[in-house]
């Protein structure tokens, strides 16, 4: 198992490569602490990143997994908070029997603090990578004396062959808010949901786990540690051609699924911490 770092053109770090067992490895920029590439033992890479996505730090990468913090969508900051678009520190890497992991941490900035969010916080993230799993968690801790309320997802871009194969197990009777239809509280009918528009679903508090399955194709299993809900995105065709950083045809290419709390906020009391994340675990075979 290997832990590689490489700066940029300035000579600051600017990712972080971890190789496990087998064919796994998993690449972290240190900008946002994305996650922008999960291969799983066989090689197969799990995760979708544009290739018009922006590395240089200028704007939040636009694939593989972004940590939205503390703000979920649009609010009184810009767009899925701040944590995205800061460099976060690399506290170092460390290999255990089965895989290895590594660890990043943000705090608050004299930015963040002129912000509409001013709190000051710790956040350490744990990216662990084992032959089969890799496992993104964050711990918050309020470093404040007010308490605060946060909403916080990771905004995971699954990689698929093809769209149209694609379905998402595990949200059957669940109620979901559609931000494209403007209904709330849709009760969802179906065992194996599929993609065929733009969806931007936000289903609440879901109480299984959920399985991104290709027909014929892999499937990844997406269990979340304290996280309450399960974002839903495609921008299918026309908003993928709005997008900057996303080419025109990549919509086929990818589904987010995105296990957060952004339905209701976690609070914390001065001192006190959390733990959220996912675990996600990857299977090659076809089904
Ligand atoms: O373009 P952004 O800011 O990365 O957001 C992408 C999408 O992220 C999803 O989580 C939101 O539900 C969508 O509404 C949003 O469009």
């Amino acid at each position: 198992m290997t832990v590689q770092e490489f700066n940029d053109a300035a000579g600051n770090l600017e990712r972080v490569v971890l190789s496990g067992p087998e064919s796994a490895s998993v690449e972290i920029y240190v900008y946002g602490a994305t996650v922008t590439s999960w291969k799983s033992a066989s090689g197969s890479e799990r995760l979708f990143v544009s290739r018009q996505a922006v590395l240089d730090g200028s704007k939040p990468i636009r694939g593989g997994i972004p940590l939205v913090f503390p703000q979920f969508g649009p609010g009184i900051l810009p767009q899925h908070g701040f944590a995205r678009n800061q460099r976060w520190a690399f506290l170092g890497a460390t290999e255990h029997g089965a895989g290895v992991a590594a660890t990043f941490e943000l705090r608050d900035t004299p930015e963040t603090r002129a912000s509409a969010w001013p709190f000051r916080f710790v956040l350490t993230y744990t990216v662990d990578l084992t032959a089969h799993t890799l496992s993104t968690i964050v711990k918050c801790e309020n470093a404040d004396e007010r308490a605060f309320e946060f909403t916080a997802l990771m905004h995971t871009y699954f990689g698929v062959g093809d769209i149209g194969r694609v379905v998402v197990e595990g949200l059957e009777g669940v109620a979901y808010d559609d931000k494209v239809s403007g209904e709330v509280g849709v009760r969802e009918a179906r065992g194996e949901v599929g993609v065929a528009a733009n969806e931007d679903r936000v289903y609440r508090d879901v109480q299984g786990n959920v399985v991104v399955r290709e027909r014929g194709g892999a499937s990844v299993e997406v269990r979340r540690f304290n996280f309450k809900d399960v974002v839903l995105w495609n921008p299918w065709e026309q908003k993928a051609r709005e997008m900057g950083d996303f080419a025109d045809d990549e919509y086929h290419r990818m589904v987010c699924v995105e296990a957060g709390t952004v339905a209701s906020s976690i609070a914390l009391k001065p001192g006190q911490t959390i733990s959220c994340g996912q675990l996600l675990t990857a299977q090659d075979a076809a089904i």
